[in-house]
């Protein structure tokens, strides 16, 4: 038994991750050699597949882990080395299927891209004009959100003819209001062509044509971040600086600050103005291009808030390695929820602590809290909050039922299986604490993931203190953390139980 803190008061706690010596993860997700599959190349064989995992429950979660690369951050970079004069390295990039259907695009239209490190560096060369063909270049980019509605912009403004497609929840994705934007200042066409302006998004452009453009934020800041990163490319045409203009509401704020601070890193620069008041507009004003550079990404603060929920689940204690507050990432401020709750949040240099060991009673405080700016937290959160003492309110994420999936109704769905009561509200939920569960070892419960990563990683969340969850279709986490299980099998030192289709 090691106490990795020296201050846990007592409490059962294992032996943290990154002190574990040659310890060897249970599960790792590989594809089958088909690539049409997932499997567990520790223990099957390439024609098994994974059906479910349960979590068995335990005791305090204590440890320390660092996650894998910020999906946003990755995928920003991958595009402005893409499209920069030079050639940019990139370390700690994440490697899962968001990143991949990125890099594949590019490396498709012509981008260089090197890997090395098993994909965590990378090196990319950037290209400066429209490759050339006689037929649209076919880009798959499954159902990723930051690589559909950032390529869209970007190519829209390299010009050149493409198609980018996706899984069928893709093409239910709204990107009508990006279309809507680019249209008035292509030179050439953009369409989306599934119903409600859905991908697939047909471009055949020779650039942009005007340098002034409007955008409306409500379902999406992607739309934004994109037109943003796709503004350099287009000065080089015009030599003008571009200015773009919110009109409305914007959504998930600090994607569109990172948006900025990464532009600017790669030696853009971008002037963002926020309104003084409610009625006016978010403006933004962009000039100069893109410069290779080297850069190092920080790990993913979406991903961390798995490790950091699971200390507060069960009493635990767990620090995450390589995020301080001062992150570029938004999602940090996700630890500041648990701290309402009633967690110690303790801050490093270079991490960030969560402490539940000392809770009164044991009792998280349920919270009411409008998660507009950090909603990929909304479904950790929901998790938590099962195990509060009084419901727990959450606001301002309309635009969750937009993502993977309805991340209210779906999530609702799931929750009410395990004997929750949750309200439904256009903008999100209340979640009331689990008096009794409708779950256990002897009634095992198999909960949907709705091929949605966050679905799964969150119902981890709840296998912590609750015996016979069956988590559906555990391979979904590969859209942004393919080594989630084998991670937490780590941090939490015991093994998962897994069944085969
Ligand atoms: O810009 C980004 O990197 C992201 C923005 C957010 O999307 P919305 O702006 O659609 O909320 C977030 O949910 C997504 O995971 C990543
Ligand atoms: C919403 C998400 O992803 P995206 O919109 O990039 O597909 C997410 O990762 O939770």
């Amino acid at each position: 038994m090691v106490d990795p803190h020296g201050d846990l008061g007592g409490h059962d706690c294992w032996i943290p991750l990154d002190s574990r010596a040659a310890s060897t993860p249970d599960f790792v997700l590989t594809r089958t050699p088909d690539s049409s599959r997932f499997m567990n190349s520790t223990t099957e064989s390439p024609s098994d597949a994974i059906a479910t995992v349960r979590v068995i429950p335990g005791g305090p979660v204590c440890g320390s882990i660092r996650p894998p690369g910020s999906k946003s951050l990755t995928n920003r970079a991958l595009l402005m080395a893409a499209f920069g004069r030079g050639t940019s390295q990139l370390e700690g990039a994440l490697v899962s299927e968001d990143t991949h259907v990125m890099t594949d695009s590019l490396r498709k239209i012509g981008v260089e891209i090197e890997s090395h490190d098993a994909g965590r560096t990378l090196v990319v060369t950037g290209v400066q004009s429209a490759p050339e063909s006689d037929s649209p270049y076919d880009l798959y980019i499954a159902n990723s959100g930051t690589t559909v509605r950032f390529l869209t912009a970007a190519l829209s403004a390299l010009g050149g003819n493409y198609v980018l497609s996706g899984v069928p929840r893709m093409h239910e994705r709204p990107i009508g209001d990006l279309v809507d934007a680019l249209s008035p200042v292509v030179d050439g066409r953009i369409e989306a062509v599934s119903e409600g302006g859905c991908p697939p998004v047909h471009i055949q452009t020779a650039g942009w044509a005007k340098h002034e453009l409007s955008v409306a934020g409500s379902v999406s800041s992607q739309y934004l971040s994109g037109l943003m990163m796709a503004a350099p490319l287009a000065s080089r045409r015009s030599n003008q600086p571009v200015t773009i203009r919110v009109v409305g509401e914007l959504v998930s704020r600090p994607y569109v600050e990172m948006t900025a601070d990464a532009m600017q890193v790669f030696g853009a620069s971008v002037e963002l103005q926020w309104p003084a008041a409610a009625q006016d507009d978010v403006l933004v004003q962009i000039s100069g291009d893109y410069d290779a550079i080297g850069w190092s990404i920080e790990p993913d603060a979406s991903a961390a808030s798995y490790f950091w929920a699971a200390a507060a689940i069960s009493g635990g204690d767990v620090t995450v390695n390589g995020l301080s507050r001062a992150a570029t990432q938004g999602d940090v401020a996700f630890v500041d929820v648990l701290e309402m709750m009633g967690c110690q949040i303790e801050e490093g240099e270079d991490s960030i602590r969560v402490i539940a060991t000392n809770l009164p009673g044991g009792q998280l405080r349920g919270v009411d809290v409008d998660m507009n700016a950090i909603s990929d937290t909304v479904q950790t959160l929901a998790m938590v909050a099962l195990f509060a003492n009084s419901p727990t309110r959450v606001r301002g994420v309309a635009h969750n039922r937009f993502k993977e999936t309805d991340r209210i109704g779906d999530l609702a769905s799931e929750l009410r299986k395990l004997g929750a009561t949750i309200q439904e509200h256009d903008d999100g939920m209340t979640i009331h604490p689990l008096s009794e569960p409708a779950v256990s070892d002897e009634s095992p419960v198999r909960l949907d993931t709705y091929h949605d990563h966050r679905m799964a990683m969150s119902f981890s969340l709840a296998g912590l203190r609750l015996g016979g969850i069956e988590i559906e279709n555990p391979a979904c986490t590969g859209k942004t953390y393919p080594n989630y299980w084998s991670d937490l099998e780590q941090l939490i030192g015991r093994a998962h139980h897994w069944t085969a289709e």
